[in-house]
């Protein structure tokens, strides 16, 4: 079974790795990933400078995913930049993904210029739907901002570059969105992030279970497995085959693993099932893959990937 893919120039021993946000915010929890059965490793979403996010409690797992609204806690893009830069010379082959949220059109591109003039080689996810800073609406879901935004980013940065996308649920917006990104030379999109500002309660106490805006929260895990599925299998249908897709969500199998896969995913992440199960969940996903494949006469993730069936 071989179970290796490539995003961009970068290629992965295994498809599987941690989402943004989980897992990734310091140098510890990164040499975690590096020492995991994960195909490569994306660091918490940046900002120029360090933010400490929201207040505490702002992560709760629920019976079938998790909730969060972190607010973006980070330790600042320089710290997130130098580690991408030491591990590039003791693990020269290991994809490393920087992932960056700026609080504005400006922040982003001054990020961009600092990638641009470092010894970075690796690939950048701009973050364009982060769902928890309070009055930020999301980039995703604001066209004509994601459009500006993706013009003047490609005017600035000539190194491979990807979005982050929050989910969508309407197969209008698919279209409207794939048109958009169609313009541009993405090396990928990541679809998707948590569904936005769902609501979790505690039915002893009558409470939130999470103190930030009012107890509403990124949705993950479990519950946004369809979601996910259908986020990643509408782009991969309308989307230049040039840019490839990321799938993220509801991952907790092998088996969802495969179904993501077989949507057009090139690479997959896992957030909730990462931060509930810690870095074993790749060894055992992977594994879990691995049977499946074999069950199935696949020897590799091209023999299936993208070919889901309709009835
Ligand atoms: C970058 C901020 C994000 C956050 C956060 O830091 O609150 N949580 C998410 O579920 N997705 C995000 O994109």
């Amino acid at each position: 079974i071989d179970l290796t893919t490539t995003l961009n120039k970068l290629h992965f021993k295994t498809p599987l790795m941690n989402a943004a946000g989980v897992h990734c915010a310091t140098t510890t929890e990164l040499d975690d990933l590096l020492d995991s059965q994960a195909g490569g490793l994306v660091t918490k979403s940046a900002t120029l400078q360090p933010r400490t996010g929201n207040p505490d409690p702002r992560y709760a797992n629920l019976p079938f995913g998790s909730i969060n609204s972190m607010g973006l806690p980070n330790q600042g893009l320089d710290y997130y930049l130098n580690y991408a830069n030491a591990t590039a010379l003791t693990h020269p082959d290991f994809p490393i993904l920087l992932s960056l949220a700026g609080q504005s059109l400006a922040e982003n591109l001054q990020m961009l210029e600092r990638i641009q003039a470092s010894a970075f080689s690796g690939l950048t996810e701009l973050n364009l739907s982060c769902p928890n800073v309070p009055g930020k609406p999301q980039i995703g879901y604001d066209f004509d901002q994601m459009k500006t935004i993706l013009t003047a980013v490609f005017q600035t940065f000539n190194q491979p570059l990807g979005i982050k996308l929050p989910p969508y649920f309407d197969l209008a917006q698919f279209d409207l969105v794939a048109d958009i990104l169609n313009q541009f030379p993405l090396a990928f999109i990541n679809t998707i992030n948590s569904v936005g500002n769902g609501l979790f309660i505690n039915l002893e106490t009558e409470t939130t279970v999470i103190k930030p805006k009012g107890g509403f929260g990124g949705i993950g895990g479990s519950y946004v497995k369809p979601v996910a599925l259908a986020n990643v299998r509408a782009f991969r249908q309308r989307l230049n085959p040039a840019i490839q897709i990321i799938g993220t969500g509801g991952v907790v199998s092998g088996g969802d693993l495969f179904e993501l896969i077989l949507c057009g995913a090139d690479v997959v992440q896992i957030g909730t099932t990462l931060a509930q199960e810690g870095t074993p969940a790749f060894g055992r996903i992977l594994t879990e893959l691995e049977r499946i494949m074999a069950q199935k006469g696949y020897a590799t993730l091209a023999d299936f990937r993208g070919n889901l069936k309709t009835l």
